[in-house]
């Protein structure tokens, strides 16, 4: 299997056995946003790994201590619309100071290209840390150009989180964004000829909304 410098996966048992559930067709609506939620955490544990701490004087009932935080509020969430925010709830829970900035995106069904219709106005992009979130890298276009759009706003320091990605999302997202690492729960296959990923989940966004 081709490698890819810019991609961790995370192939962690527990991640890895509640894939499995979300991957089954048979898994009901509530049972995958549970899922999403859970590995939405294991992910976020590991996203995170690299984040700089800053030491900070604590006082315990006996004494004075050196204790660490990470910058939490210039860290920013920017969910992709509408799969992304099955993400949200998992992070906002680990990480209640962060910013949530949504990026509203959708795929032409025909042309299979990011369609842009929702941002957020950035302040002080280039302070601030930026993790983007979605689950599916398919053929890459929306992380691209969700990206592009961020680099253009001026952030600087972007990581990206997804559940499943595609070897062709992989590759054109990591030549458009070499700086930009990926995080990913599996590397699958390849894409169907509706570009979808195979074996993937679905469609992430029906699946956790109840839409087709
Ligand atoms: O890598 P790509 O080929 O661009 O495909 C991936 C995109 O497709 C899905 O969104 P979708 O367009 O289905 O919108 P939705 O989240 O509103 O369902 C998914 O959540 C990604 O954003
Ligand atoms: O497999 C895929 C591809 C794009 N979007 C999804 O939700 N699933
Ligand atoms: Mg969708």
């Amino acid at each position: 299997m081709k490698q890819f410098p810019t991609l961790t996966v995370t192939n962690h048992p527990l991640i890895q056995h509640k894939l499995t559930y979300i991957r089954d067709k048979s898994t009901s609506k509530r049972e995958f946003k549970a899922l999403i939620d859970e590995v939405g955490a294991l992910l976020t544990y590991e996203i995170t790994r690299d984040l700089p701490l800053t030491a900070v004087e604590v006082e315990t009932p006996l004494q004075k201590t050196e204790c660490h935080k990470i910058d939490d509020r210039n860290l920013v969430i920017v969910p992709l619309l509408r799969a992304g925010l099955g993400f949200v709830d998992s992070i906002q829970d680990l990480i209640p100071n962060c910013i949530v900035s949504h990026v509203g995106m959708y795929r032409d069904h025909v042309t299979k290209e990011p369609v842009t219709y929702y941002t957020n106005e950035m302040h002080n992009p280039g302070e601030k840390s930026f993790i983007m979130v979605d689950p599916m890298l398919a053929t890459g276009g929306s992380a691209v150009a969700a990206v592009d759009f961020l680099k253009a706003s001026g952030a600087r320091d972007i990581r990206f989180m997804c559940l499943v990605a595609a070897p062709e999302g992989v590759e054109l997202f990591a030549k458009a964004h070499p700086d930009v690492p990926i995080f990913a729960a599996a590397l699958d296959e390849k894409l169907n000829e509706d570009a979808y990923i195979l074996p993937g989940l679905g469609d992430a966004g029906d699946r956790l909304f109840g839409t087709n």
